[in-house]
């Protein structure tokens, strides 16, 4: 349950009135969700989110967040649209946190996608890739390869509990990434999502509807952001990968916006960097979450089956990638 600050009826009404967005007529705190606490807000115009940011994100990054729903919202991307209040600013304070009010996005997130899912996230990634295109906005990923060595130091033993072996290969593969990792100037940034699992995006029916929670976007290599979503749209239960969502995935994403020959090359180490950050992230939540906490921390077993996928790929057609001229 993600509500971790509760906001009362009397808070609620005083900060709606810095709004010009109606009254409140049902307000109810989101289970879903582990970094935020979210409300689902009805007032008498329409359907907000109200996001009150809590202790993993920082607030001077805020203004990136809401600059980037902005961006795609003036592209015509479904993306949440952060309101504004009456003051002019859509970044306000609440209960001693900062607080937004974005708009509601209509569809439901696939629990296990399919196929035809996986294409259209690839496409609607490149659509938002281009959407960001030219923006002047930006944030450093403090959450790539550089970052990794830090967040696994101390917690070797953990990992151990998880699968005999597993902090001797986590350490392998941290030389190995290390060692593999593109250079970021060799390959097209922009702003990549970073966070597009599929609870994070919507589909009404069978149709891709819009994408969430933007609070990990950052600059960096756009391929990064494929390497992230294969890793958590195209594998089965149990670390299996799959190919036909693979090549579903990285077609929809190459009918928008081929890859150059540098991405062709790089991906491979960049989805098992991928799996190595959530890998990690999760470690980390897993050693520092107390047993009573709020929100359970997700397990970090299911990345560590990914890596030893990534182990043996070598090239991206190990993923299903078929270049176009095949
Ligand atoms: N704009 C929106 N429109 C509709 N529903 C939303 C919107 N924003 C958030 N939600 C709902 O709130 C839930 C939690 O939102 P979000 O994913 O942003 O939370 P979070 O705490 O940042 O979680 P996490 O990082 O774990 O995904 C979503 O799963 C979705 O159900
Ligand atoms: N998507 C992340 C958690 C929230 O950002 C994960 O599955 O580890």
């Amino acid at each position: 349950m993600a509500v971790y600050t509760e906001v009362d009826d009397e808070a609620l009404a005083d900060f709606l009135l810095r709004y010009d967005i109606g009254e409140a007529i049902a307000f109810k705190g989101i289970a879903e969700g582990v970094e935020n606490s979210n409300y689902l807000l009805e007032t008498t115009k329409a359907r907000f989110i109200l996001t009150l940011y809590e202790k993993r994100v920082n607030a001077d990054d805020l203004p990136f967040f809401m600059g980037v729903m902005e961006a795609l919202a003036d592209a015509g991307f479904p993306a949440p649209l952060p309101v504004k209040a009456r003051d002019g600013s859509a970044l306000q304070e609440l209960n001693d946190r900062p607080a937004a009010i974005v708009t509601f996005l209509n569809g439901m997130s696939p629990r296990k996608p399919n196929a035809s899912q996986c294409q259209q996230i690839g496409t609607a990634m490149a659509r938002m890739h281009n959407a960001l295109a030219s923006t002047t906005l930006s944030r450093p990923n403090d959450l790539s390869v550089d970052a990794w060595p830090d967040l696994f130091e101390g917690r070797e033993a953990t990992a151990a509990t998880l699968a005999p072996n597993l902090a001797t290969l986590i350490a392998g593969d941290l030389d190995r990434l290390l060692d593999q990792w593109p250079d970021p100037e060799d390959l097209p940034q922009g702003i990549i999502h970073a966070d597009l699992f599929p609870d994070n995006a919507f589909f009404l029916g069978e149709n891709f509807s819009g994408v969430i929670d933007f609070y990990f976007a950052c600059t960096d290599m756009l391929a990064y952001d494929i390497a992230i979503a294969l890793n958590a749209w195209c594998f089965e239960a149990r670390g299996e990968f799959n190919m036909t969502k693979g090549r579903a995935l990285l077609a929809g994403y190459t009918s928008v916006r081929d890859f150059t020959d540098a991405e062709v090359k790089a991906l491979p180490a960049l989805i098992h960097g991928a799996a190595m950050r959530f890998f990690l992230t999760r470690l980390v939540d897993w050693t520092d979450t107390p047993a009573d906490a709020l929100v359970r921390p997700k397990d970090p077993t299911e990345y560590a089956e990914k890596l030893g996928f990534h182990r043996m790929a070598r090239k991206l057609e190990d993923y299903g990638y078929m270049p176009a001229s095949s």
